[in-house]
């Protein structure tokens, strides 16, 4: 079996492309020589220029629009694969590359037309970031667009700064009197409430490798669907078609494959021999531990990860009742089951809120409540997450979460496991939900740490609160928290 869809990893649209040799170290040096850029990455820049001021000036969701927008552009593979670097790049690196700009642009950056402010932070972002791009080509290429699009004052001004940028060398350069969270917030372009945040739950050095970690794109990494073929078998295969794939460190279910491009275009995925999933979500499955057999209830279920993964581990016997909020997104579970050949799960939509109204108490031997969250683990996959979120996000979400719990937890029988999880990295999101939740129910209590995950992954692992939190930096894996909970009485 080959894979057919072709797809160079940093060309696959949409999606962030998997971290490589092209990309610098966190600072990179200016001043370069080398071989002129090609005019077709010309219009890649311009591709992702205008994405880059939709985001900016209407509120456009990157992802989203680059995968619109790529779709009706007739840009190679290659250029497709710059465009989107060049878009997840400037974004998230955008509080570093506007504290640089804002050093050469005597009127400030943010008078400029966003054309032109945005035009100067990807040209920046190359020059940067980007070692396959010469810098001088970046700055040629930033020219051209600037003459064709503006006057002569604005290509003549866009050169003046690229070039005074070059002879600056290393950048960026930061004043001596920055607290620890600025320089961190500075260097590695987050916001400040985010790292004096996470500085405050984990210490600075932790929250600069969390910042650090961010910025690099995941890698990507598949799950075996064990009910059709072994972890080793499908290794073999993909080593045979010429993927660097290795097992997964973090999962027994896990591949990662680098440049591998998008495997959901392979025929191993089309056939159901595996599903694209971050390896720290394939951890949650695995803890709810369900057998063959049992009744499983799946709260907010879309688009259906956890459940396939509960489905394969129950070898399709039993019953998994996997909900979401939005039946649009239910119809996502229906289609993963049917690709992996699943036919125990039904699916619902319906807020979860309202699930212990439409089941009996005491009716399922395992829930899974992988709650809605801000999902501040995932921002290498979504770097315009820290530009959005504020820091009271994650007090509302916090609430909701606590309130779904309380609810879901009606339906577990006696002696029955119920898994909390998300994708963040929020402690308030986090052990506080929980901790909140054992004081409030005797009848409840932790069964994380004799889990197999938590014994396989403890030394790398945070043990937060009753739950274990892993971090962008531990595995290269997305920010993920999971609390097993068990029912006494
Ligand atoms: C973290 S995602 C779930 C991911 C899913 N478990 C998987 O592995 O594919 C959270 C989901 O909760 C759903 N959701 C949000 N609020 C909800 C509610 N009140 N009731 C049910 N589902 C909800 C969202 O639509 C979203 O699909």
């Amino acid at each position: 079996m080959q894979p057919d869809g072709g797809r160079n990893g940093a060309g696959a649209p949409g999606a962030r492309p998997a971290g490589g040799s092209a990309r610098k170290g966190t600072a990179g040096k200016p001043a370069r020589s080398g071989a002129a850029g090609t005019r077709a990455a010309e219009s890649a820049r311009e591709a992702a220029l205008d994405i880059l001021v939709r985001v900016e000036q209407q509120g456009a969701y990157s992802n989203l629009l680059l995968n619109s927008s790529l779709q009706k552009t007739a840009l190679s593979r290659e250029d497709a694969g710059l465009a989107t670097e060049l878009v997840y790049g400037s974004i998230s690196r955008l509080l570093t590359l506007d504290y640089v700009l804002d050093g050469f642009v005597s009127k400030g950056i943010a008078k400029l037309q966003p054309w032109v402010r945005n035009l100067l932070r990807l040209s920046l972002y190359q020059i940067m970031y980007l070692d396959r791009i010469p810098s001088h080509a970046a700055v040629n290429e930033a020219v051209n667009i600037a003459k064709k699009r503006g006057h002569q004052g604005i290509s003549g001004m866009v050169n003046g700064v690229l070039r005074s940028v070059l002879r600056a060398g290393e950048l960026p350069v930061l004043p001596e009197n920055l607290s620890p969270e600025q320089r961190i917030s500075t260097l590695h372009s987050h916001p400040l409430w985010m790292v004096k945040q996470w500085a405050a739950e984990y210490g600075l050095d932790a929250a600069e490798a969390m910042c650090a970690a961010n910025n690099e794109p995941p890698a990507a990494s598949v799950r075996v669907n064990l009910t059709m073929i072994s972890r080793d078998a499908l290794l073999e295969q993909m080593l045979e078609a010429g993927l660097a794939a290795s097992p997964s460190l973090v999962s027994p279910y896990g591949i990662v494959v680098k440049g591998g491009g998008n495997l959901a275009l392979t025929s191993w995925y089309r056939d159901g021999y595996l599903s694209v999933q971050d390896e720290s979500s394939m951890l949650v499955a695995e803890a709810v531990a369900p057998e063959p057999g049992m009744r499983v209830l799946d709260c907010c279920a879309a688009p259906g990860g956890k459940s396939a993964h509960m489905g394969e581990l129950m070898k399709d016997e039993g019953y998994i009742y996997a909900n979401d909020l939005h039946p649009h997104k239910a119809r996502l579970i229906a289609d993963q089951a049917q690709r992996l050949g699943l036919e125990c799960i039904a699916t619902g939509s319906t807020d979860a809120l309202r699930l212990a109204q439409t089941f009996e108490p005491e009716s399922f031997d395992r829930i899974l409540l992988d709650a809605p969250c801000s999902g501040l683990g995932v921002i290498r996959r979504k770097p315009d997450l820290k530009w959005r979120k504020q820091p009271e996000d994650v007090a509302s979400v916090a609430a909701l979460q606590a309130e779904l719990l309380q609810s879901v937890s009606r339906l577990l029988k006696p002696g029955g496991i119920l898994v909390y999880s998300t994708c963040t990295t929020e402690q308030a999101e986090n052990s506080s939900v929980i901790a909140e939740f054992l004081g409030n129910n005797p009848g409840f209590t932790s069964a994380t740490f004799t889990s197999p995950v938590w014994k396989r992954l403890e030394e790398t692992a945070l043990a937060a609160g009753e739950g274990l939190q892993l971090l962008p930096q531990h595995y290269g894996s997305d920010g993920f928290y999971i609390s097993r909970l068990q029912r006494l009485f």
